[in-house]
């Protein structure tokens, strides 16, 4: 398995997961790289401490999507992994790209799809008068946040809540979640 990582806090709950519940004993699995398009993404520091391969394919450094997107699957496929996790990864992906993955490659979405595909979903969900918002596991398509859901939890939207409030409350969820569906879909697909 090959975790994409952005920022790094669904990342990090991934690794922690497959240490507890002993992936690799129970599922066969384990995460054999993080690669990142951010050199400084919490991600890589914690999978480096953690022994775990790195790799930095930095968006600015390619002349296009495409260029990008190929380099970033070079990267993955030195490790030919059975699953792709995207976690905090903040590209768009090529059509190219997706067809490589697709139905291997899982994301996190912050917001119950199909409401507030796209950037910024809690200040969307909170000006849009919502009184719940949420997460949501899906397998990555070329359409943008609408492949097939795998998992969605619910949290509540307070009156007082602020994006970064309710942002708050929806991550302590994914960190929940998202390892779970990641584990369900290596003991379904193993
Ligand atoms: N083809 C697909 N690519 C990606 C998908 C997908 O379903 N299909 N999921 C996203 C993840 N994502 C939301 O969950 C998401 C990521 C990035 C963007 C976006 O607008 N990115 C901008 C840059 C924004 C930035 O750098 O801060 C861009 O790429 O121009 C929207 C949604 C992962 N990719
Ligand atoms: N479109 C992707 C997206 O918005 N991802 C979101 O980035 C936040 C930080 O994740 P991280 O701490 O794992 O980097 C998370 O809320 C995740 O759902």
């Amino acid at each position: 398995m090959i975790l994409i990582s952005g920022g790094g806090s669904n990342m990090a709950a991934i690794v922690r997961a497959a240490e507890r519940e002993q992936w690799a004993r129970r599922l066969d699995a384990r995460v054999a790289a993080v690669i990142s398009n951010k050199a400084d993404a919490a991600g890589i520091a914690l999978a480096q401490a953690q022994g775990i391969a790195t790799d930095v394919v930095a968006h600015q450094h390619h002349p296009n999507r495409e260029a990008f997107d190929a380099a970033l699957a070079d990267a993955i496929d030195a490790h030919a992994p059975a699953l792709v996790v995207l976690a905090g990864f903040m590209r768009i992906l090529t059509p190219g790209f997706v067809a490589r993955y697709e139905g291997r490659l899982l994301n996190i979405h912050p917001s119950l799809l199909p409401a507030f595909p796209g950037l910024h979903t809690h200040r969307r969900a909170i000006e849009a008068g919502c009184k719940v918002a949420g997460l949501t596991v899906h397998q990555v398509t070329v359409e943008l946040d609408h492949g097939p859901i795998l998992a969605q939890a619910v949290v509540p939207i307070l009156p007082e809540d602020t994006p970064e409030t309710l942002a708050a409350r929806v991550l302590s969820q994914e960190h929940r979640v998202y390892p779970r569906a990641i584990a369900d879909w290596l003991s379904q697909t193993s």
